[in-house]
């Protein structure tokens, strides 16, 4: 069953879609799609107009081994190359049909600029989900939940360092004080998910954290970045955050998309990106 072809005559829900690519592929793996010109092979190397060519590779080198793909927009805005992010996610339709894509963009803005931003992400470029910054709070949220077939993961305990300067402070006026990311957390489990539509990312630098966001949301979907280039560790991710009815999607980008910097740099993709998928389920029986 593809997406857009459920058998009940509605568009797949982004997390049965989740599921389903989990199941097809044996993987929570995600591959995020950062391309930087300058780290391309000799071939391409400093054309932002391989943009295109070389993510559409690491794509095809993947498509059997993933349950995501992460395209951050920044990489494709940067250079201008907007036409060349709607084409891959045309591409990675055909090539993927059954792996759902995650618009890293980061949004959160007023309600009706963000009703601009989710049009953008689910209209103009068709993307499975999305990822918000709560910041704003729940008006901010809610337009992108007017697509009650697509998701939209929130920023909860990201992995960088800078995540302590508010994710870890504690609300005084919240009953139980609880840190933000951990109120972040209780809102989308709970009065924030309308139609079960809401994620939270998490980075693999802090497991502790993730093991905590986990207790707080225990069924919602966790986009995992963080392991490999930043340090993270796999089984320690699996271990705090993946459980039975609570699925997670591993992100890594650069380990991946640039394990070699030769021309063999799709195939040297597709061995870094099965080892890690292979690492993460065999972490499930750990
Ligand atoms: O939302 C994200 O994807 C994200 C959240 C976070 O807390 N940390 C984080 O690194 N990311 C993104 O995940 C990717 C990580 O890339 P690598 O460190 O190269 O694997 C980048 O696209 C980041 O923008």
């Amino acid at each position: 069953m593809h997406r857009g072809e459920p058998s009940y005559n509605q568009p797949m829900k982004f997390l049965d879609l989740l599921r389903q690519a989990e199941r097809q592929n044996s993987s929570m793996l995600c591959v995020g799609l950062d391309p930087e010109p300058a780290k391309f092979p000799a071939a391409y190397q400093g054309d932002a107009r391989k943009i295109y060519d070389f993510c559409a590779a690491i794509v095809e080198a993947t498509a059997d081994l993933v349950s995501a793909f992460k395209p951050q927009i920044a990489y494709f805005a940067a250079h201008r190359a907007e036409d060349q992010l709607e084409r891959l996610m045309a591409h990675m339709r055909s090539t993927a049909p059954g792996v759902p894509i995650i618009l890293d963009a980061k949004r959160g803005d007023i309600g009706s600029t963000a009703e601009q931003y989710a049009k953008e992400a689910f209209e103009r470029y068709g993307a499975d989900a999305v990822t918000l910054s709560p910041f704003m709070g729940f008006d901010t949220i809610a337009p992108y939940l007017k697509y009650h077939d697509k998701g939209a993961f929130v920023l909860c305990r990201t992995s960088n360092p800078g995540g302590d300067d508010f994710q870890n402070q504690r609300l005084a006026s919240v009953a139980g004080e609880p840190r933000l990311y951990e109120h972040i957390a209780q809102l989308a489990q709970g009065p924030w998910n309308l139609n079960g539509q809401l994620g939270l990312v998490v980075g693999a630098t802090y497991p502790a954290e993730i093991e905590r966001v986990r207790e707080l949301a225990p069924s919602l979907p966790l986009l995992i970045p963080g392991v490999g280039a930043q340090g993270g560790d796999a089984l320690a991710t699996v271990r705090a955050g993946w459980r039975e009815h609570g699925p997670i999607v591993v992100n890594l980008s650069r380990t991946v998309l640039y394990a070699s910097a030769g021309a063999d740099f799709a195939q040297a993709a597709r061995q870094v990106a099965m080892q890690t998928r292979d690492q993460l389920q065999a972490a499930r029986l750990a």
